[in-house]
């Protein structure tokens, strides 16, 4: 009897052991890859992935093949999830890099953390508050520019926060220089956008080929890469030498630095995670806004529930303070749904395993693409009941958030250990910003000369970042109370 546990644990060591060997040898030779459109001779699915919403393509494969599919491009795997179980496989320990688990990367993603963690970004909500203020009075002063004012709007935050640095209204050299970057990455992080993803090979063709456009894309983004690295860190640095700090996240993360033998890698670490900051955050934060506005405009009955509860507990006389926000709960289910109804990274971030292994039965080849398609996650019906009308209220249950609905920050935010650090900075942005805009604003269609509604539609753009094509509304402040309000902000 006694040897019986023995006897049983051994058995099952020799399974375990025999299984293991198998995978690691062929696990080809009984998983296959998961199912996917045919692919052509050569160029394999190539042309299964368009440059337009590819999300919905992908969507749309997925519900012939199921919420796993399989691509081969130029001999590449591609494998797109379209399930809230990809969190469970990256959480299940695949090693998923888009730039590589590297030391640097650990070093950069740690100094961001402690100083964006939940506990941490609140420490910033005033100045979030402050250039909110500061915004407001911009849009009613150039209304038309509110694109641009928008995209203003984080980097003048940002640039404060890491930098201390504030940013000139008009033509601000870092903004330009951010911009530049931001183009790129968005350019360059679009799965297929440059042939060379697939076809590693491309690399090494020289620039003057036909069709070489990585290469010059590259070649004329280095220069501005560096330049964002390094120049608002340099401000910093100097600014230490010549005893005339400001404080800022750079100069609290510079200070916690002692000498020594990894002092490099240490600013390194510094100067690469203030940089991603202002990357992660600009276009994102910029683009989500943006599809408020945009909802404001199509959805006016929204727009009026919000302010009457914005009434009913802020009042008017004074603006909305984060301490509100438990108090909002259809403020809050607003900004749920906006990220929900048109996420701002639908595919999320392409990453590449760094070995192969098994998913749900299927083989997923080591340095295959994986892309997971947090559009198609959002708009499942079982998640979110008709799930292309924009409606916060699927939000709520008895005037109150309702747990059991998934909410849209687990998947808008990406996967696992890559999951966007920047989460519980931009969840206050957005409040800061939507709750103040609609406590002093109507946004409505604008007018034409001739007396007409310009017709306004979704129209989004494509890349790694999704947002609208421009749109024209116009904002009028609410009331009497309103201006009275708003002539109370400071300039
Ligand atoms: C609505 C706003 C935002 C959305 C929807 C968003 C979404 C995402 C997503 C999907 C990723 C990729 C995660 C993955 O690889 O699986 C990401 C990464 C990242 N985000 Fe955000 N983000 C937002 C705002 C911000 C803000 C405000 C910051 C900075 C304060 C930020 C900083 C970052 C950084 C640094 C990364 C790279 C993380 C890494 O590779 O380790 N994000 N974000």
């Amino acid at each position: 009897m006694d040897s019986y546990p023995y006897y049983t644990a051994y058995v099952a060591t020799v399974i375990i052991a025999v299984l293991l060997v198998c995978r690691r040898i062929r696990p080809q030779v009984y998983l296959s890859l998961p199912p996917g459109p045919r692919p052509w001779p050569i160029i394999g699915n190539l042309l299964d992935f368009p440059s337009a919403a590819p999300w919905t393509t992908f969507d749309r494969l997925g519900k012939t093949y199921g919420d796993v599919i399989h691509m081969r491009v130029m001999g590449h795997s591609v494998v797109v999830l379209m399930s809230i179980f990809l969190c469970d496989l990256v959480e299940a320990g695949w090693a998923m890099v888009l730039q590589g688990y590297t030391d640097s990367w650990r070093r950069s993603r740690r100094v961001f953390r402690q100083y964006f963690n939940r506990d941490v970004a609140p420490k910033f909500q005033e100045i979030q508050r402050e250039e909110t203020q500061a915004f407001l009075l911009r849009l009613h002063r150039s209304p038309d520019e509110v694109q641009g004012l928008v995209r203003h709007l984080f980097s003048s935050m940002i640039m404060r926060i890491m930098y201390g640095i504030k940013i000139s209204e008009q033509n601000d050299p870092y903004v330009a220089i951010a911009e530049e970057v931001m183009k790129g990455f968005s350019e360059a992080g679009q799965p297929g956008r440059f042939y060379v993803d697939f076809i590693p090979f491309l690399r090494y063709i020289p620039t003057w080929f036909p069709g070489a456009l990585f290469h010059k894309r590259a070649a004329s983004l280095k220069p501005v890469f560096n330049a964002m690295v390094n120049k608002p860190f340099n401000v910093v640095k100097d600014s230490i030498v010549s005893g005339s700090t400001i404080p800022s996240v750079v100069l609290s993360m510079l200070e916690g630095i002692h000498d020594g033998t990894r002092r490099e890698e240490d600013e390194m670490a510094v100067k690469s995670s203030a940089a991603s900051a202002y990357a992660g955050g600009a276009d994102t934060t910029r683009s989500a806004i943006q599809l408020f506005l945009l909802a404001m405009v199509l959805y006016p009955d929204v727009q009026r529930r919000a302010q009457a509860e914005l009434q009913s507990i802020v009042g008017s006389n004074r603006m909305p303070a984060f301490a509100d926000r438990p108090s909002l709960p259809y403020v809050q289910a607003l900004i749920l749904e906006i990220l929900r109804w048109q996420p701002v990274a639908p595919l999320s971030m392409p990453h590449s395993t760094s070995s192969s292994d098994t998913y749900r039965g299927y083989y997923i080849p080591k340095g295959a693409i994986v892309i997971g398609n947090a559009w198609s996650i959002l708009h499942d019906p079982q998640h979110y009941p008709n799930p292309f009308s924009f409606n916060p209220e699927r939000f709520l249950k008895n005037g109150r958030l309702d747990s059991d609905v998934l909410s849209p920050t687990v998947v808008c935010f990406g996967f696992g250990r890559r999951i966007c650090p920047g989460q519980f900075f931009a969840l206050d942005s957005l409040y800061i910003i939507v709750s103040s805009i609609l406590q002093l604003f109507d946004i409505s269609h604008k007018i034409d000369e001739c007396g007409q509604q310009i017709a306004v539609d979704v129209r989004l753009t494509s890349g790694l970042i999704s947002s609208t094509e421009p749109f024209a509304c116009s904002f009028k402040l609410r009331s009497a109370a309103a201006e009275a309000l708003f002539s109370s902000l400071p300039d």
